[in-house]
């Protein structure tokens, strides 16, 4: 538990620095090649809770501590034992004695020791006491940035709470079967022949009890299912694609949504993303799945002069970039990461790429702009502003989901998304 406990404390430091959780764990399998599975799997659980709970953790801390704590390799330590102690079933007195032993790593000297020792051991004699002060300040009950308490709590006055708890909870592990490949029964024979028990909840939708590895999925290698939430699961369908169509998608990768667009329908689908590497997940996404698009591009989606055939198209995807508040439980990072003002920037980034896209549509063609975002900047706003200078764009409304507005809020089936689907008229 040691090497654990220090690897996670060292990926919470560095994401609270600025970087990026899913890069900072990609770098510790790279570099920590001989990591087991279980020890791979016990940093990923323990610097994902540390993160999700880090405002309850740091408010806990502060009062734990008498003064500010100098080192910040044993500060973040701290954050992620009180995290263990909290939340995870291992026995509290292992906890302890191994985040002192992992606190002889960090600092040399006896008092420092001393100090984890004291401020775990005060934790779990006050620990209620203790949780209940925590949550006096709201960054500490709801575990979220002020800023971001104080604009949902404007925008969503009724359901701020529930967006706030469905954000800090464990996210499901849901697929979509690849109908082009086999039937959602015969998929969940397969499944239920591995043991591995899943709910049903919509068309070729399907939502595992327990998140498992993609390898111990059945037939995931030849193609028969992708992860993807169930949420995201929304876009394809709603662009309502048939065959023949010519259809860009804008923003692509990795391309969970252009992967969905081919098993609906024989379409030609030009896919486009700046980001090379990125493009590469595209590739081995769509032969994975034994699909294949017209184009695979590398361009700007504001700037089409670049990259454009000159062929309007049918049907235009525009999965935008955006703060990505709406996937938080899958990213407990980014509410640390964002900053309120990084709105703005997604916002006019957002503008760009809509305007230039929409000069590149046909007339009766439809496009779905699309953010992981609950922010209304990035979306409600966003369409207004757009509906207000285009006199040849109507809004057309979407059903069937539980959206008001076009806003899917997250919960404990999906994360939240924004789509609006609006026609050239
Ligand atoms: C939300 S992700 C897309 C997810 C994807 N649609 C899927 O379902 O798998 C947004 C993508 O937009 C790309 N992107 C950001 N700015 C862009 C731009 N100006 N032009 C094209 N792609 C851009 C990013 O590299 C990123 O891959």
């Amino acid at each position: 538990m040691v090497k654990t406990q220090l690897a996670a404390a060292s990926v919470v430091g560095k994401v609270l620095a600025g970087a990026s959780l899913t890069e900072v764990l990609q770098d510790v399998w790279q570099v920590e090649s001989t990591l087991t599975k279980q020890q791979r799997g016990a940093i990923q659980d323990l610097s994902y809770g540390a993160l999700r709970f880090y405002g309850q953790l740091e408010a806990i801390l502060e009062l734990l501590l008498k003064k500010p704590l100098r080192d910040k390799g044993l500060y973040h330590l701290l954050l992620v034992s009180l995290y263990q102690l909290q939340y995870s079933r291992a026995l509290q007195h292992t906890v302890v004695d191994q985040a002192v032993s992992a606190s002889r790593c960090l600092v040399k000297g006896s008092a420092m020791q001393g100090l984890v020792n004291a401020v775990l051991r005060n934790f779990i004699r006050q620990q209620e006491n203790l949780l209940k002060q925590a949550a006096e300040k709201e960054v500490g009950r709801y575990s979220h940035p002020q800023w971001w308490i104080d604009k949902l709590r404007r925008q969503y006055p009724t359901n701020f709470t529930a967006i706030l708890r469905a954000n800090n909870k464990r996210p499901p592990m849901t697929l979509r079967v690849n109908r082009r490949k086999i039937s959602v029964e015969a998929y969940c024979n397969l499944l239920a022949e591995n043991e591995i028990q899943v709910e049903w909840i919509g068309s070729g939708t399907l939502q595992l009890s327990q998140p498992i590895r993609v390898e111990c999925l059945p037939g995931f290698a030849m193609g028969l299912v992708t992860v993807q939430d169930a949420g995201a699961q929304l876009a394809a369908p709603l662009l309502d694609v048939h065959d023949g169509m010519r259809v860009l998608d804008a923003c692509a990768a990795p391309g969970g949504k252009s992967t969905h667009l081919l098993e609906l329908a024989n379409i030609s689908l030009s896919i486009l993303d700046n980001d090379s590497k990125r493009l590469i997940q595209v590739q081995q996404n769509l032969e994975r799945l034994g699909l294949e698009s017209e184009r695979l591009i590398c361009g700007d989606a504001s700037n089409p002069d670049e990259w454009w055939d000159k062929q309007l198209y049918d049907r235009i995807l525009a999965d935008v970039p955006c703060s990505a508040s709406g996937v938080v439980c899958r990213h407990p990072d980014i509410k640390w990461l964002r900053r309120e003002s990084d709105l703005v920037k997604f916002a006019a980034s957002q503008q760009a790429i809509l305007d230039a896209l929409w000069k590149i549509l046909n007339k009766d063609g439809k496009l779905l702009y699309v953010t992981c975002s609950i922010f209304a900047e990035e979306n409600t706003m966003q369409i207004e502003t757009f509906l207000k200078h285009h006199s040849d764009a109507c809004r057309l409304p979407i059903s069937g989901a539980a959206m008001v507005d076009g806003q899917l809020l997250p919960d404990t089936q999906h994360d939240g998304f924004f789509y609006t689907l609006l026609q050239k008229t």
